[in-house]
This record gives C-alpha cells, structure tokens and sequence, in this order.
C-alpha cells in the first residue's frame, strides 16, 4: 500500500538541520494554467493566490524562515492592461483580507520593487503591513512586486556611486558587502533554494545577485498546482544537494548537517 505522508508537519524523511532556511519562487504557469481549463488567465492568478497562501503557511509549519516569491516583474507591465489591472487589485484584496490572519500568525512581510508606480491605495496598504508586522518572527514572507534584478542593481550602483562622491564612503569600501547593503533584500541572507514552476529554466530578472549560489529547482508542474507534496519533493531533492561554494566535495546537505 502507498505510503500515506500527513503533510501538516514536517515529513519524516526531511531533516530540520538541513532544510533551506530562504526559499524563493518564481510562480510561473498562472496563464498556462487557466488558458488548459478553457478560463481566463486571470483565474489562474486567482488560483495562484491560494497556492502561495498554503505555500506560507507550509513554511510556517515546517520551520523554513523566509519565503520570498515573485508576484510581478518589471517587465510584466508589457502585459494587457486588463491583466496588469487585475493583478494590482488582486495584490490589494489579498493584502486587505489576510493581515488580520498574517499578523496572528506570526508572518512578517515585506515588499522587494520599485513601489512608486503601483496605485496609491496599494501603496499605502503595503506600507501599512510592513508596519504592522515588522516585529514578527514566525516566518518572514517578501513579496517582490515591480521588481527587477537588473534595476536593483542600477538603483545599487547609483546609492554607492552618491556615497563615494560624497566622501562617504573610499573605492576600497566598495565591496561585496558594499554592494549586498545597498540593495533591497538586505540584510536578509540569501536564498538557499529557488523554485521555479512551469517548466521554464530561466531566471526571468528575479534576484540575479542574491541567487549567485543558491540550489535551483525546476518542476514541470504550473503554480496553481504546487502543493505540499510538490513542495515536499522539491525539499527532497535540496536535501540530496551537495553545496560546494567553490571548495571541494562535500556529503549531501542532508547528511552532512
Ligand atoms: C500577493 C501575492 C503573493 C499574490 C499572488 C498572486 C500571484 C500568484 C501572482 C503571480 C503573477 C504572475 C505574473 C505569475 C506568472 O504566471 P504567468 O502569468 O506568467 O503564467 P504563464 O507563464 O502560464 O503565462
Ligand atoms: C513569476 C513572475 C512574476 C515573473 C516571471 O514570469 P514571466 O512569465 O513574466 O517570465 P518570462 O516567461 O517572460 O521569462
Ligand atoms: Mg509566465
């Protein structure tokens, strides 16, 4: 008989010590999603918000730190207006109806991106529940929204430029540590896994910096499909990683922890 696996806690062949403590994702297939059922793609938007609510929660439930995840680029603004609409308003009602629960729970949230363009009503929010909840420690979930790896790191560049021509800071204080503070995730670690759905193998400017060593992980599966027992096996497949940074052979995470 299958074995059956309760995934409301940590399944027993995951190892608490050698789990990602920052896992990002790319939530791609929406579209694909909806357009396979005959729907707008917009309902697979809508579905999407369900598997990132469980997805959080998951984390929340299995002891992983962060979750960080991918809700609009900055070139999603190339999409029709409807969808790009859509999703603005979609950000914002689930902003509005899960706070409440997001604070309960602990959940600390953070938008990554260039905010300035969004509706000044979801800018508000935004501000609002990052506020709300920065004192929170169960899980930190970043939400990255008008962002772009490739920005980042221009808006990065022009912070330290400024500070060297202004004498605050020497072209020897510019380093990695330099550069890391000025850009939107600091001071959070790195990812140690990245997630990216759809069958798609590409990093689409999501954290092109933070990402430099982090584990990837493809899945054929669409996003309104991931679930626990897909999260599930991609943690498996992070557990059996050796990570080697650049040194030499080591035992796979979950062994060597
Ligand atoms: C606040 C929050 C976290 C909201 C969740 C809503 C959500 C899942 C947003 C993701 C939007 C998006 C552009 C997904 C990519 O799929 P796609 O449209 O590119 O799909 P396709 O590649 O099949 O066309
Ligand atoms: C998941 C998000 C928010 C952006 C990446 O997916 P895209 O669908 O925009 O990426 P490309 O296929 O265009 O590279
Ligand atoms: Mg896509």
């Amino acid at each position: 008989m299958a074995q059956v696996i309760d995934f409301a806690t940590l399944p027993a062949d995951l190892y608490t010590e050698a789990l990602p403590n920052h896992v990002a994702v790319i939530m791609d297939g929406n579209g694909r999603w909806a357009t396979q059922r005959g729907m707008p793609r917009i309902a697979g938007h809508r579905q999407g918000a369900k598997t990132v609510k469980d997805l959080l929660r998951c984390c929340k439930d299995w002891g992983i730190g962060a979750l960080t995840v991918y809700a609009f680029s900055t070139e999603n603004w190339r999409r029709p207006m409807e969808e790009v609409n859509f999703l603005m308003r979609l950000f914002d009602r689930l902003l509005r109806r899960e706070l409440a629960e997001m604070q309960r729970e602990g959940v600390r949230i953070q938008f990554l991106g260039d905010l300035s363009p969004l509706p000044e009503r979801l800018r508000s929010l935004i501000a609002e529940a990052m506020a709300l909840t920065r004192q929170n420690q169960q899980v930190q979930f970043n939400v990255a929204v008008n962002y772009g790896g490739r920005q980042e790191l221009v808006m990065a560049t022009r912070h330290i430029a400024q500070q060297v021509a202004c004498g605050a800071l020497s072209l020897e204080q510019v380093d990695e540590e330099a550069l890391s503070r000025a850009l939107l995730t600091y001071p959070m670690a790195d990812p140690d896994l990245l997630i990216r759905t759809s069958g798609e193998q590409r990093l689409s400017n999501f954290l092109p910096w933070q990402l430099a060593y982090t584990e990837l992980y493809f899945t054929d599966l669409l996003w309104p499909e991931f679930d626990r027992a897909a999260f599930h096996q991609a943690l498996q497949w992070y557990q059996s990683r050796q990570r080697r940074f650049g040194g030499l052979a080591t035992t796979p995470i979950a062994q060597g922890s």
